[in-house]
């Protein structure tokens, strides 16, 4: 036997040192987790303290009691990437951390998602590999319900797509956001990849109809071409109601992600049908409260500007001599009069930086509309 081959160590005392490191790790876990309590037990002492305080300077401050801070966290999960010494890869770790913070979080206060819906949507898988399997997830039926959904209060957070790789942004999220008082709290990516799936036992019944959420149908619309050219294409509300029916109804397929294929049990017919190989999907958070800064952040807004020559330029020309990234523009029709547009402007910063607030209150000065729509950690996951 050559000497690579000779165990070093025995089976038994590897499975030895593994119990015994199992056991540290579960009694660190719940040390950290006594230290979440504690902390849910500060944040509301030093609330009813504000609260108190407010009653006696009869204040009209809006302090809301915030157990779940979005800055901490993308700041916890960037600390253990950035200290990550392997073998397990940095994503890894990130996504061991993200759960322990939910499981943490979860003993403060169960807090409630509100997603586009049904279960097993891409929005779905959003919401938990941002919050962490400890949330509860609730299913909206459309875009504007997650909005209402957090807006009312029925949920502390809602997901909501913003764009994709390939077929480009969201226009309901983004007009959604016009004439909503919610901030944009967090961001994060999502790889998606897309299959053919029909009810199990339909494997030989032909597909008379494919049925996805318009983005998906467009995500997959070369390979459909070629693989089912003149089969009927539905666009269904999202693509957990695709898998739905394809569950129920004879003949129908739907185009949609593995959360889908589980939930509703479905057959696999072909794997990864998206037309993009890197085909990802990125996801806003929305809740009520603005968010702290955390140290590698970004803001958006929503701008719009008057009718005339360089009023664009006007408009970004603070970022350029401030020497601010901008991450993304967006227009969109105002909605007020025909042919006047909004911008959606997005870059790296925190609105409390003092070079964002000059470049804030320059814009501010050249539009006839202007809304910060939030700042918020970039995406630590
Ligand atoms: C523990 C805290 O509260 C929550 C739980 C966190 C955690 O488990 O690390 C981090 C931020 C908050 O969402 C805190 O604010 O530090």
């Amino acid at each position: 036997m050559s000497e690579s081959n000779t165990p070093l160590v025995s089976l038994d005392d590897l499975r030895q040192s593994i119990d015994s490191i199992d056991t540290q790790i579960h009694d660190l876990l719940n040390r950290r987790a006594s230290c979440a309590k504690q902390v849910a037990e500060v944040k509301l002492r030093e609330f009813a303290a504000a609260q108190q305080f407010e009653s006696n300077t009869d204040s009209s401050s809006s302090q809301q009691l915030l157990f779940y801070r979005p800055e901490r966290e993308a700041q916890v999960l960037s600390r253990v990437k950035a200290a990550n010494k392997g073998p397990l890869a940095d994503d890894t770790v990130a996504f061991i951390f993200r759960e322990i913070m939910s499981a943490c979080l979860a003993l403060e206060k169960p807090m409630e998602v509100a997603y586009l819906g049904p279960l097993g949507t891409f929005s779905q898988a959003a919401a938990l590999k941002h919050f962490g399997h400890a949330v509860v997830s609730v299913p909206q039926s459309s875009i504007d319900e997650v909005f209402a959904k957090v807006a009312n209060g029925q949920c502390h957070y809602g997901v909501v797509p913003v764009e994709n790789s390939t077929e480009g942004m969201v226009s309901n999220t983004l007009d959604a956001f016009i004439n909503s008082p919610l901030k944009i709290c967090g961001e994060l990516e999502l790889r998606i990849r897309l299959n053919l799936l029909v009810a199990k036992g339909g494997k030989d019944t032909p597909i008379t109809r494919i049925c996805a959420h318009q983005q998906a149908l467009a995500q997959s619309r070369q390979w459909l071409d070629a693989h089912f050219p003149g089969v009927e294409r539905a666009a269904v509300s999202s693509n957990g109601e695709a898998a739905r029916m394809a569950a129920e109804e004879e003949g129908v397929a739907a185009v949609a992600g593995d959360m889908a294929e589980q939930q509703y049990d479905l057959l696999q017919l072909a794997a990864n049908i998206e037309d993009q190989p890197d085909n990802t999907t990125r996801f806003l958070i929305i809740g009520r409260e603005d968010v702290a800064a955390s140290g590698s952040d970004k803001t958006s807004l929503v701008v719009s500007a008057r009718n005339r020559p360089g009023a664009l330029f006007k408009l970004l020309e603070p970022f350029q001599k401030a020497d601010v990234m901008l991450t993304r523009i967006d227009t969109r029709p105002s909605r007020t009069e025909p042919w006047t547009y909004v911008f959606f402007i997005e870059f790296e910063g925190h609105r409390d930086d003092s070079k964002i607030i000059d470049i804030l209150n320059d814009i501010e000065q050249h539009s006839i509309m202007f809304k910060v729509l939030g700042s918020y950690p970039k995406a630590a996951i």
